[in-house]
Parts: structure tokens; sequence; C-alpha cells
């Protein structure tokens, strides 16, 4: 048996040699982090840490001695030019990593090398470039909590942005939560445990696959944590920080001090005290894990949630958003139905904008007529995704200036970019929409910048700073006078071998280098005794002699020195011009911003024409009247022309005076549309393409239909299938009943609401029962406009009943042994639902068909409800009786009081 290894908090620490009692200490310090400890060429682990990356990264194992009593302790490293490539595994796997750098080298150390940690990478404070998805923010989230009540800051330090809010539940802190993803969410918490808090959040987070550090640490008692925090969302990655920072006065001063103002007022927060603690605990972590290289945030700015339309997490992912239920794909989702964006800057802005729909119809009008322009403008369009597209990331450049790791490359795309700015600005001189005319005036420092970058570094300067070859000729004297020196020097290098092939006479005398030795004249071995005098020899191979002369040795040091110099000499200069150009980062950002919308709304534009959208009307209204809309992705998918198009028309308007007969409901502008129709025919991609209409509405795009008067919408909301939820342990059917409570409990007559089958998963006469009275309270109570697809037919019965109830049915033609789906929506309920004949479709086997169709037989002829239906009679919207125009009565209707 192998003995177990030892850990940080097992060993006995006098006993450790100073290194490892350092190395320590440094643990000490950041025990959330993994600590890379540079040694030598390596980033080296040790005890745990060791374990983990090991694992992780599938590196060796290996060992360290750790002193006379204490043996081998574990260790693993990683080379220190690979870095950057292990780092980013680390993060994306949800580790934070400490590095911990030499600070002086060890030939002239005395004693212990001095090291010190340079940077915490944790997953919410990358900048590296290969470390961020591009298209997406890397959101770092603060969180506090006071009674029901939350503070939210979240900051995107890759591009600037800082954010904050104060939220009134727990729920909407999740549904917040949901919204940004997160890469990281600070929580306050003072608990002597430091590793409660992962280890309760991954623990319920499929422990088995992603093993905590602390889990290879010896058992430590569960902490407790407070009620709140156990219902944040498990698949997010916390970090537990202490109290302080998030203190009132502490994070108050600290946003004063960061943001050097005098008061919180311009930032719209000074009453939110939960918002400031958020945000001063959100600035402290940065401090402490980027050390010096912070890059500077914009100013905070605060938003509420209620000035947006609200989609909870359900909706986007049933709307498929960002993603696809089945597989959770981009490709698929509305999102990449609509990213035409040039820019990686664009294509954030876009998904932020579809996740974050508005309610102001000024700014939705204010985005939809620069669609309306760039769709009208086909040149305009086609020239400002030219430009646009030779635009580099200025929002990220931008941070990795500011957080002093930009290198030479970056601000030469920095440079070209700045240098683009005219183009656009030309190019969008006549325009006239709002979003279009800021970019008409190009801010002049901004270009004298570029200029000033473009005349400063060379075309294709190297990825590294310290090599050379960064800066033009005739940008600094003394660096001119350097390169003159040493040129002196190359040139006659250059020419040696031709000289010393004349002089000796061997014409396969050749000059070489390498590390070890430098500068070498090199002779065969059959010539060498024809060498000259003053050649030393200073190495023996097989074949060849090599040698040097007194003047290449000479030569050769004074090219070194010249090289060192220059080099230096270089690596000021640009450490010089890359700290004036993080002077000009807010500009810089504010018409990245810019740029990043108006490609947003090109994308749209793009779309819109290519698939012939039309521009919403927005009004304050309850009305949803669209004129043959099209579900935008699905259209993508299919073969041009194959989409069947759709017309609906929900909600009549509301009036303070009930008599008022011009505002009654009418099944022409119904609240409530049930939608029955064969499986397979249409009814779930009806559903979702007006959920998905009213959005892109909100978001300020042009949407595919021909006519579409849109109702303003405060929540969208949804219910489509269900699967088992198995991270809390929840049924199929408790997940839906969940999620429909939820619906009725938050949904108002200007909300949308949209369903798609509701008590398929329990038995049918419950879940009839439940999707009748559940469909009743959202056309009598609340007035929620509302499509309810269902199977059961039954449900039909409710527009007999309820004034603004309709049926559709989505229509199928039935030909002898085989039925053809026409995906058309017509009034009228349908009263089969073909299962069967998808069955057959889908591959059942012959027998298991007939003996359905024998059954369903039987079924029809004896079941209680289908005789009672028949006897009833099935009646659609053209066959019911004249409807009464007074409102119903609110009490509960029952299906079983019916004659069934
Ligand atoms: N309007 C349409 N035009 C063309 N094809 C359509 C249309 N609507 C739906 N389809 C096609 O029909 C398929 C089935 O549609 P959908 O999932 O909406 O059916 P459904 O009625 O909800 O079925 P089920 O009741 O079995 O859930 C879609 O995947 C799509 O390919």
């Amino acid at each position: 048996m192998t003995a177990p290894l030892l850990t940080t908090t097992q060993v006995n620490r006098a006993a450790l040699t100073p290194m490892m009692q350092h190395y320590i200490e440094t643990k000490d310090q950041y025990p959330h982090a993994l600590v890379l400890y540079r040694l030598g060429d390596f980033y080296e682990a040790f005890f745990e840490d060791a374990q983990l990356i090991s694992r992780e990264l599938e590196l060796v194992l290996t060992g360290r001695e750790g002193g006379k009593e204490i043996g081998r302790i574990p260790m693993a490293g990683i080379p220190h030019h690979a870095l950057d490539r292990y780092a980013a595994q680390l993060v994306e796997k949800g580790f934070s990593i400490a590095i911990c750098d030499q600070m002086e080298s060890a030939a002239v150390a005395q004693g212990l090398v001095r090291r010190e940690v340079t940077r915490v990478i944790t997953p919410g404070t990358v900048i590296e470039e290969g470390m961020l998805p591009a298209k997406r923010n890397n959101f770092l989230v603060a969180v506090v909590n006071a009674a029901e009540n939350w503070g939210l800051a979240y900051a995107d330090i890759s591009t600037g942005e800082f954010q904050t809010t104060q939220l009134r539940s727990t729920e909407q802190l999740v549904q917040e939560l949901l919204r940004l993803q997160p890469a990281e969410v600070l929580l306050p918490m003072d608990s002597p445990n430091l590793h409660g808090l992962k280890e309760f959040f991954k623990a319920k987070n499929q422990p088995e696959h992603h093993p905590t550090q602390d889990a290879i640490a010896e058992k430590r008692e569960p902490i407790e944590l407070p009620s709140a925090y156990t219902k944040l969302p498990d698949s997010l990655c916390y970090t537990q920080r202490s109290q302080t920072p998030f203190s009132l006065a502490e994070a108050k001063q600290r946003l004063l001090e960061t943001f050097r103002v005098r008061s919180l007022e311009g930032f719209g927060c000074n009453a939110l005290p939960l918002a400031i603690r958020a945000s001063g605990g959100l600035l402290e972590y940065l401090s402490a894990t980027q050390k010096n290289l912070q890059t500077p945030l914009q100013n905070l700015s605060t938003y509420t949630v209620s000035d947006y339309l609200l989609l909870d997490h359900q909706t986007r992912r049933n709307l498929e958003i960002t993603q696809t239920v089945r597989d959770s794909t981009l490709y698929g989702s509305l999102l990449w139905a609509l990213d035409k964006t040039t820019t990686a800057m664009g294509s954030r802005a876009l998904r932020r904008w579809l996740l974050q729909p508005l309610k102001n119809i000024q700014a939705i009008g204010d985005r939809a007529d620069t669609v309306a322009e760039l769709s009208r403008n086909h040149s305009l369009r086609k020239s400002l995704r030219h430009v646009l597209n030779q635009i580099y990331d200025i929002e990220r450049l931008c941070s990795r200036v500011g957080a002093g790791t930009a290198n030479a490359r970056d601000l030469i795309a920095l440079a070209q970019s700045l240098g683009k700015l005219r183009d656009v600005s030309e190019v969008v001189l006549d325009a006239c929409s709002p979003y279009l005319i800021g970019l008409q005036q190009v801010p002049l420092d901004l270009e004298q910048l570029g200029d000033r970058l473009v005349n400063t570094l060379v075309e294709q300067p190297p990825i590294y700073l310290t090599e050379g070859d960064l800066i033009r000729a005739g940008v600094n004297s003394q660096l001119d006078e350097l390169r003159q020196q040493a040129k002196a020097d190359l040139d006659w290098l250059a020419n040696l071998e031709k000289l010393e092939r004349e002089r000796t006479g061997i014409s396969t005398l050749k000059l070489g280098y390498n590390k070890a030795f430098g500068y070498y004249i090199s002779i065969s071995k059959g010539k060498s005794d024809q060498a000259p005098k003053d050649y030393k020899r200073k190495q023996t191979l097989t074949n060849e002699e090599r040698y040097v002369t007194p003047e290449l040795e000479e030569r050769e040091a004074r090219i070194a020195k010249a090289k060192e110099a220059l080099n230096l000499l270089e690596y000021e200069l640009f450490i010089e011009l890359r700290t004036e150009v993080a002077k000009h980062i807010e500009p810089m950002r504010a018409i990245a911003q810019a740029l990043a919308a108006a490609d947003a709304l090109c994308s749209f534009a793009e779309v819109a024409v290519t698939y012939n959208y039309c521009r919403p009307v927005i009004a304050e209204n309850r009305s949803i009247q669209i004129k043959n809309g099209r579900h935008p992705v699905v259209e993508q998918s299919l073969p041009a022309g194959f989409f069947v198009p759709n017309s609906v028309n929900l909600g009549y308007p509301l009036s303070a005076n009930p008599e008022d007969t011009e505002s009654s409901p009418d099944s022409e502008h119904p609240d409530l549309i049930v939608l029955t129709g064969p499986n397979m025919s249409g009814k779930s991609i009806f559903l979702r393409q007006v959920g998905l209409i009213q959005l892109m509405a909100q978001v300020g795009s042009f949407v595919p239909a021909d006519v579409a008067n849109l109702g303003l919408c405060d929540r969208i909301f949804t219910r489509v299938g269900a699967v088992d939820d198995l991270a809390t342990g929840q049924s199929t059917f408790m997940v839906e009943m969940n999620e429909t409570a939820n619906i009725l409990n938050h949904a108002k007559e200007t909300s949308l609401v949209l369903l798609d089958e509701i008590g398929r998963g329990t038995s049918t006469f419950d879940g009839m029962a439940i999707a009748w009275s559940v469909a009743e309270y959202l056309a009598t109570a609340l007035k929620a406009r509302a499509i309810f697809a269902t199977h059961y037919h039954e449900l039909n019965e409710l527009a007999s009943l309820l004034p603004n109830v309709a049926n559709f049915q989505v229509t199928v033609k039935e030909l002898e042994d085989e039925i053809i789906f026409l995906h058309q929506v017509q009034p009228g309920g349908a009263d089969r639902s073909y299962g069967i004949e998808v069955g057959r479709l889908a591959g059942l086997p012959p027998t298991v068909i007939s003996r359905a169709k024998q059954l369903l037989a039987y079924i029809d002829r004896n079941s209680r409800i289908a005789t009672g239906l028949r006897n009833a009679g099935n009646p659609s919207p053209e066959k019911a009786p004249a409807k009464s125009k007074t409102k119903p009565d609110k009490a509960q209707l029952s299906i079983f009081d019916r004659d069934i």
C-alpha cells in the first residue's frame, strides 16, 4: 500500500525547507487558489495542489525533497512558456490560480530567491485573449444579501462594463444571475472554513465529475451556509470573500476613491446601499487579484430589472435564444439566426440585447429607425459592414492596454482599427438614424493616437517585448544611433565568410552560430591544417574544426552589448507608448460601444433584407397582431419558401369602463387561444414564433412577418415540454407544475404566456383537469395574452364558455393511409391527434401500430369522455353560439359540470 500523500495542513511546517515554508505561507494567503510557484523554467505546484493539477492537466506527479524529517512532497509543474495554455484549462474548469513569480534572478539572489504573487487569475478576472470567448462577455458578479433583498454588481474587466442594481427577492436575483451567466460570483461570508462554500455548491453540482481541490484535502467540517445562499443556482462558480469590503462604509469609500468622485449620485446608486456594497466588494476583489495589472472600469451605472422585458431562465431556454434546448448549441438558436455581425464587439452586444429586450418605446424606436435606414440603403449597409469587418476588438484591446499586458501586435491592431474610424465616418456621413449619426465625428485625439502608433511601431512586430524589432527607424535618435553602431559590426560579420575564404583559400569555410558558443568559423577536418595562425580552436567535431578569431570575439561581444541596450531601449519606448495609449481608454471604449451597436443593427438589417422581415409597430397596448409570421430559425433552416407563414391576433384592448362594447372581447381578438392539432403539425413552432417575434420587436429588430402590430410586453412566459430536473431531484411533472405555478403567480394583462402542453406528465384525467383550470384562470383571472397548445381537445369547449377564448388548429390533409402536414393555423379546434400516424412514421413495428389503432377505436367507442364529447358536440368558434358580451363569472368553471 502506498503512503497517503502529504497535504499542507498535515505537514510539520517548522521542519520544511525555507523555500517550502515560503510556499505554504503563500498558499495561506490564497486558500481558494492553486498556487503556481516559479522554480527555474517551471511553475510548480506542491502538496494537494500538485495532485490536483496533475490529475486535471494530466501531468506527471513527481516529488521534491521537503526537508530532512519530511522526505518527498508531491510536486507537479508546467513549463513557464506554456502557462497561458494550462492556466486557460484550469480557469475553464472553474479554478483560480495565484501566480507566484521570481522577483530577482537566482544568480544575484542572496539566500532564498524573492518570490511574490504577481497575479491571481480567476474565472471572472481573465483578460488574456486566448482564455476568453470572443463573442460573449465574461462577467464577474458580486452579491450581498439583506433579508429578502439583494445587491448585485457585475463587471466585465475585459471590456470595462460595470453595472449595479438592487433586487427585491432571491427569485429575482437567481433570474438575473442566469441572464448574466457570470464566470464567477463573489459571496461575502465570514467563516473560519474557507472551503465550505465551494464544497457546498460543487457537492450539489455533480461531485464525481468535478472533484475540487478541497475534496482532495482532508475532510473539513461543513459550514452553515446562510439560507439565502442555498437557493442560488449551483451551476455557477462561486468565490467566498470576507464581509469587510462589502460593508457600506468600506464599499462606498472604495467606489469614491476608485472613480475619484465626491458622491455616488452621478452613478444613480446613492440611495441603494446593497448595490453600493456589492460594487465595492467587487472592486476590492479586483485589486486583490489583479495586483498591478488593474485595468480601469467604466463609470459604474445603475439599472433596474423592471425597465426591461423580463424573460425568466425557462423562457430564454424554451425560446432557444442563445442555445438550443436539445444539445445546447448556438446553431439553431435565435442568436445564430440573427448574428451576422462582423466584429466580436457587435456579436457580444447583439447577444446582450437578445437577453435583455427593452420596454422603452423611444429606445426601441431608435434601434428600429437605424435598422430601417440600413435595410433601405443597401450601399450604406454594405460599405459599413465592409469597414467594420476590418476593425479589431477595441474593447478588449483597451483592457489589455489598461492592464499593461498588451503587446506590440495588440497596439498595431488598435492602430489599424483607429485608422478605420475615418472610413466609418465617411460611410455614415449622410445617414440620419440615431445610432449612425453618432459615428459621423471621429474624435481627433483618437485619430492622432492611431497615427502615432502606426508611425512608431513596425508593421509586423514580434509577440515578445524584450527581443527588440518593435520601433521604427526615425522615432528615437538614441535608438537610431545604437542601431547604426550595431550595423557596422553586423555588416562586418555578414562579409566575414567571404573575406576569410579569400584569405585562407578554403572555399568550404563557413561562418556559423550556435547558442552555446556564439559565432565560429568552421573548416572541414581535411583542411584544418590550412587554418591561419590567428584562428583559435573552439570546438572539435567528427568532420570539422570550429575556430574563432580575436576580432570575431570582440565584434561579437560588441554586437551582444548593443543588442541588449537596443532591446532595453525599445522596451522602454514601447512601455512609454502603451502608457500614453492607456490615457485614451475612455474615449476608445465609447467609440467601441458605438461601433458594436452599429454592427448589431447592421446585422438585424442584413437578416431583415435577406429574409424579407417587416418593421413592427410597437404601441402601449395589449394587441399582438401578426400577419403571415414565420419562425426566424426554422425558416432559415428550411429551403426558401418551404416555411408556411401563419397569422395571429391576440388581446382585446382594455378599457376602464366594462360596459364599453368597443373594448369587449371577441373571438377576433381573444386573450387566450387554445391551439390544437395533430402531433408534428407545427403547434410548438407557432407558439414559439409568436414569442420570438414579440421579443425581436422589443430588441429593436425587424420581424419575420408581413405586418406586426405589437403592444409592449412586460414579460414573456413559456412552458414547453419538460424533462426531469436531475440537479434538484424533481420529477417531470413537478417541474411542469412549478413552472406553471410561477406563470400563474406572476403573469399580468400585459404579459405574453405561451404554454405548450400542460398536464401531460400525470394521468389523463388529472392532466386534463389541470390544463382546463389553468387555461380558465389565465383567461378569466389574469387575462394575460396566452396561447395554449394542447392535445386535450376537450379544452376547445372553453371557447364556447368564455368570450375571450378562441380555438385555433394546425391543419393536416388526410389521405387514405397517410396524413400531409400543412402547418397552417386556422380557426377551429382539432378533434384528432394522429399520434398513431406519427408513431408509424417514426418506425414503430406494424403489429404495434395496428394494435394501437384497434385500441383507439375501442376507447373512442366506449370512453365516457369520448362519448360525452360526441353527445355535447365539439364547438368551434364558427359553430359556437353567439357569445355573451358580458364578462364571465369569475368563479371557476368545471368540465365535470358539463354533460360528459
Ligand atoms: N409553419 C411551418 N412551416 C413549415 N414547417 C413547419 C412549420 N411548423 C412546423 N413545421 C415543421 O414541423 C415540425 C414539427 O413541428 P412542431 O414541433 O411545432 O409540432 P407540434 O405540433 O408541436 O408537435 P407535437 O404535438 O408532437 O409536439 C417542425 O420541426 C418543423 O420542421
